[in-house]
């Protein structure tokens, strides 16, 4: 990073916020001895290993808290963590992340708790002077990302978003070289999201296990009855605390797609979605097949596909293709020109990066006191996660259908009718959906990029999915009130 995107930076964060940043422990380089780092973890059952891991990984970090609200599954890790360290630093393990926040010797903090609490852990660390590591996605809903940019502008601290494609030069590179037209206009920025899973079954509703704090589990999210399904990992698969697989994995390829398009195109104008849970009959609610689309103001467009059932044959495919105006294309590292099955491997300089991966690169950050090194920074974090939101709110605003070719609604897009076509060939060929199923067509949701409101026919319900009702004590603060 040069001086001048420090400088940039900064001075345009600090102005848009109508301040000046001064040397707070947020906006100032990490003091202490031998510029130890003093992280916390929260959300400690999956993810938050390798945030562990990742932390051990780097000089003079040192893990001062691990936060979790499932007592055995804290005290295990406290363990772990204190026998690995040997001696070096103390960790203290609590279940509120608030009683970490409010160590004013504690520089940051990684976050890989359930998406329902991602954005009310980054805003609440952005207020106490933290910097702050977010799992992916940042945002559950778009409002609430939104806050947390604010925060960041308003505090000054570096926020890093857990999509680690960020810190891949030669991604970069390829973007760079894709945004300079080397190929030409981009056209097509295409995300897939193709891993197998399987059904969830149904569990009843039931006390929630006495090692669990309910009540911080839940925090932000408003449910009322818990059920074994929500804990751990399978609350990515309800809309109060997951974003479905768009928005899990996916989040990862939307943001690699959003980040091939050109530069100054933030949010899309327009966003649709079509797609279902099917096969599993299971208590899931989002959708495991999915075909959507963006559009930018610009015109480029985001396509993004999700295919969770398993079938015989099945195609693995967690990866961007990107598709050019002049019909070129580039598919796994191949650019291929209009028509032609010979490609030839492309070759482009590494991009520009702050270096150490995704887990240095944060504590390089950190270190500099600099927001502009994040690898994945809050804006971008927020402009991906928000593609996704507006997919899925088109899901979840539409119809059902019956399951054939002609399910989508494309106007004059045959870009988007041939990829479509080949998502239901797959889901009717191999899977062996059938013609009496139902398709879940949702609506062509019009959105300013401005206002991040939406417009238009649909704007009334749709603007009501923008913002998660939020259980008292965990409320998202009021951006201007931040
Ligand atoms: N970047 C990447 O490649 C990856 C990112 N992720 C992301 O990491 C996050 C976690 O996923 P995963 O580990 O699979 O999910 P899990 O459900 O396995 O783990 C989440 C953990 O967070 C805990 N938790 C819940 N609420 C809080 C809270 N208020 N404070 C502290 N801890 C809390 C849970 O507690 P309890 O033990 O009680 O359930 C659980 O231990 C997700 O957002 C996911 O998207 C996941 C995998 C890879
Ligand atoms: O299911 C999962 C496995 O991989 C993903 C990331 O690579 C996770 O985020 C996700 O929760």
């Amino acid at each position: 990073m040069t001086l001048v995107n420090r400088r940039t930076f900064l001075q345009s964060t600090a102005a848009s916020a109508g301040l000046i940043l001064t040397g707070t422990a947020a906006s100032g380089a990490v003091d202490g001895a031998n510029d130890r780092v003093r992280i916390a973890v929260a959300g400690l059952n999956g993810r938050g290993k390798s945030h562990i891991d990742g932390w051990f990984g780097q000089d003079n970090v040192e893990i001062a808290y691990l936060i979790d609200p499932d007592e055995k599954v804290l005290a295990r890790t406290v363990k772990a963590v204190q026998e690995k360290a040997n001696g070096k630093f103390k960790v203290k393990g609590v279940r509120d992340v608030r009683e970490a926040l409010d160590d004013p010797n504690l520089d940051a903090i990684s976050v890989a708790t359930p998406n329902h609490w991602h954005s009310l852990i980054t805003i609440w660390a952005a207020q106490a002077g933290k910097h702050v590591y977010v799992e992916k996605p940042m945002s559950h809903d778009v409002v609430e990302g939104r806050v947390a940019v604010e925060a960041q502008k308003k505090y000054g601290v570096v926020i890093q978003h857990g999509t680690q494609r960020r810190s891949d030069s030669g991604i970069a590179g390829l973007h760079e070289a894709i945004q300079a037209g080397k190929w030409g206009k981009l056209k097509i920025s295409y995300g897939y999201c193709c891993k197998p899973r399987g059904g969830i079954g149904f569990d009843k509703v039931s006390s929630p296990p006495e090692n669990l704090d309910w009540n911080l589990w839940r925090g932000p999210a408003e449910i009322e009855e818990f059920h074994a399904n929500y804990h751990p990992y399978n609350w990515h698969w309800f809309w109060k605390t997951g974003n479905g697989d768009l928005n899990n994995q996916g989040t990862h390829q939307l943001d690699v797609a959003r980040w091939a398009i050109d530069k100054d195109q933030t949010h899309p104008v327009r966003a649709m979605a079509i797609g279902g849970r099917f096969q599993w009959g299971d208590q899931g609610e989002t959708p495991n097949t999915m075909f959507a689309m963006a559009e930018y103001p610009n015109g480029q467009y985001v396509f993004f596909n999700v295919r969770n059932v398993n079938y015989k044959g099945y195609e693995h495919q967690v990866e961007n293709e990107y598709y050019f105006e002049d019909g070129g294309r580039i598919v796994r590292g191949v650019y291929y020109p209009k028509g032609s099955d010979k490609g030839e491997k492309v070759k482009v300089d590494r991009g520009d990066v702050t270096p150490g991966g995704n887990w240095g690169s944060f504590i390089t950050a950190v270190r500099a006191g600099d927001p502009s090194m994040a690898n994945g920074n809050v804006h971008d974090a927020h402009y991906a996660c928000v593609l996704g939101h507006l997919m899925n709110n088109s899901y979840r605003l539409g119809e059902e259908v019956p399951f054939n070719a002609k399910a989508g609604k494309f106007g004059d897009n045959k870009d988007a009718a041939e990829h479509f076509g080949r998502l239901h060939e797959i889901m009717s060929k191999g899977v062996g959906v059938k013609d009496n199923e139902k398709y879940t067509v949702g609506p062509a949701l019009t959105f300013d990029p401005e206002t991040e409101r939406h417009t238009g026919d649909h704007a009334e319900v749709a603007n009501k999915l923008l913002k998660d009702p939020n259980r008292k004590g965990f409320e998202i603060p009021d951006a201007a009130k931040v």
